[in-house]
């Protein structure tokens, strides 16, 4: 399986503190790697700047062999980022807010937004008002975004909060079958993980 992302020794900084040190890794397709470490320990400073939303490092990134610098365009539409916040448009309902996620990743998914809807359980809520919902249907509003485009890469932070039991078994499913399927994870959690597949580890703050 080929490498989708790299990183030749990478150091983030955040206020004089370096988080991550000389980080030598890569994760290919297939692969679902967990970035794991304390609190503050810079597990979303890493997935930041691994999506290009922070540019405070140095050392080098690479997608599918370049540096990201010179193939920023297809870096940035092959991976999917879902933050620690739902990061949802709470005026819009959910329908209107993958509707929006649709059309700023240029695809046509009318269709993938329906089943969408129904696979993270937001049938007769798709289109009440975000702000209406629940922190957990809000959640499933973001993990929706997982199904609209295909997305080779899928980096998550702290994907599980909010979710009830049942979602954070269906979600762990997702995550199996994107990886079954050739694409990849990574991400971080505080939640253990029950997957087949094995999961490599990324252990800041040590
Ligand atoms: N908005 C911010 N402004 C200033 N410093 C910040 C900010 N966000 C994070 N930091 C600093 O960066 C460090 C790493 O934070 P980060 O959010 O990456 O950690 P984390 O490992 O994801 O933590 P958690 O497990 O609590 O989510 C923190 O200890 C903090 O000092």
């Amino acid at each position: 399986m080929s490498v989708l992302i790299a990183t030749q020794a990478l150091n983030c900084e955040r206020d004089d503190r370096l988080l991550v040190k000389q980080l030598t890794w890569s994760l290919a397709e297939g692969e679902i790697h967990q970035v794991e470490g304390p609190n503050g320990s810079g597990k979303t400073s890493l997935l930041r700047v691994l999506c290009g939303l922070s540019s405070r490092y140095s050392g080098e990134i690479y997608w599918r062999g370049q540096p990201i610098k010179t193939v920023r365009h297809q870096y940035l539409s092959e991976l999917l980022y879902l933050g620690h916040q739902p990061g949802i448009k709470s005026v819009l309902s959910p329908r209107e807010n993958l509707q929006w996620h649709a059309a700023v990743k240029g695809v046509v998914a009318a269709e993938a937004i329906e089943q969408a809807l129904a696979k993270v359980g937001l049938y007769g809520y798709e289109d009440a008002p975000c702000y209406s919902l629940s922190a957990g249907q809000q959640r499933r509003v973001a993990l929706a975004r997982l199904f609209i485009s295909h997305t080779p890469l899928w980096v998550l932070d702290e994907p599980f909060t909010a979710i009830d039991k049942k979602g954070v078994a269906e979600l762990e499913g997702w995550i199996e079958q994107h990886a079954l399927a050739g694409g990849s994870v990574l991400l971080t959690t505080h939640h253990e993980l029950k997957l087949a597949t094995p999961i490599n580890k990324v252990v800041l703050g040590e």
